[in-house]
């Protein structure tokens, strides 16, 4: 399996708080990575430097051998890699239908919203985003609510709004920020068997969660940080057996 991301020695310091300190490892391609922790470990913060939105004081990332440190946050959509957010971000205001269609604008070569001139080009842009829109939102069992106000969902339907947005550009890598934090069980289960389907189809997934059950059921490898080092990496039965991570994250109950 060759690696799609290669994490090489990822470190942030906030002033004299270093909340991110030499983090390495890597993500094959179909597979499911994901990195745990206690509150404040460093896990957005490395999230953050993965997906752009914060550079590393040292260290870089590769994405299929491309060097993705330095980069702005669109360049990432357009290379095959979306993320969602541990704070919902969503566009209230506007329809379940064009908040998902607003995630398909990457593969388009117009901008559907803001093209004025009715073109050939746009109205099949518009077409193509119409249709990969409402195709996820059928596999997600939400065509009924294509015209609602997503501001209007429940906090579990917005939830899965902004995973049907990260998914319809079809990206190799999804990088999930507490997927299931607020929802349900049966929520849960639904977002987990989701994150299967796509990997059966190849898409790779770096995600953070806090739900140790659907880790363990979900993960091909997790990554274990604690005060910003990374203290363990492997299997989740390796995980769960390691005695560092049971002292600073499990607790006893979990074996
Ligand atoms: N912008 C910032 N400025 C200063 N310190 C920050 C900043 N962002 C994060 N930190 C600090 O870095 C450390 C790691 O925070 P981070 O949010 O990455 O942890 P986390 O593992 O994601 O926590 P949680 O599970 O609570 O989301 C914490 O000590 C935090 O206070």
């Amino acid at each position: 399996m060759g690696d799609l991301l290669q994490v090489n020695g990822l470190t942030k310091k906030f002033g004299g708080v270093t909340a991110v300190n030499d983090v390495s490892f890597q993500i094959g391609e179909g597979e499911i990575v994901a990195v745990i922790g206690p509150n404040g470990a460093g896990k957005t913060t490395l999230f953050n430097m993965i997906s752009s939105y914060v550079q590393p004081t040292e260290g870089e990332v590769l994405f299929k051998g491309k060097k993705l440190t330095g980069r702005k946050i669109f360049d990432l959509a357009h290379l095959g890699i979306s993320r969602t957010f541990q704070n919902l971000q969503i566009f209230s205001n506007m329809t379940v239908l064009e908040n998902v269609m607003m995630g398909t604008s990457v593969n388009l070569k117009t901008n559907v919203f803001s093209a004025g001139f009715r073109l050939p080009s746009v109205k099949r842009d518009e077409e193509y985003a119409y249709k990969a829109a409402y195709d996820v939102l059928t596999m997600m069992g939400m065509n009924d609510l294509l015209h609602e106000q997503a501001g209007q969902l429940s906090y579990g339907l917005q939830k899965k709004l902004e995973f049907a947005r990260a998914i319809v550009y079809k990206p190799e890598l999804i990088m999930l920020d507490e997927p299931m934090a607020g929802l349900n069980d049966a929520e849960t289960n639904t977002m987990a068997g989701y994150i299967s389907d796509l990997k059966e189809k190849g898409h790779s997934f770096l995600f953070v969660e806090h739900k140790m059950a659907t880790i363990m059921q979900l993960a091909d490898r997790i990554v274990v940080l604690d005060f910003g080092t990374k203290i363990a990496e492997g299997t989740p039965d390796e995980i769960q057996k390691n005695e560092k991570v049971i002292s600073a994250y499990l607790g006893e109950e979990v074996i």
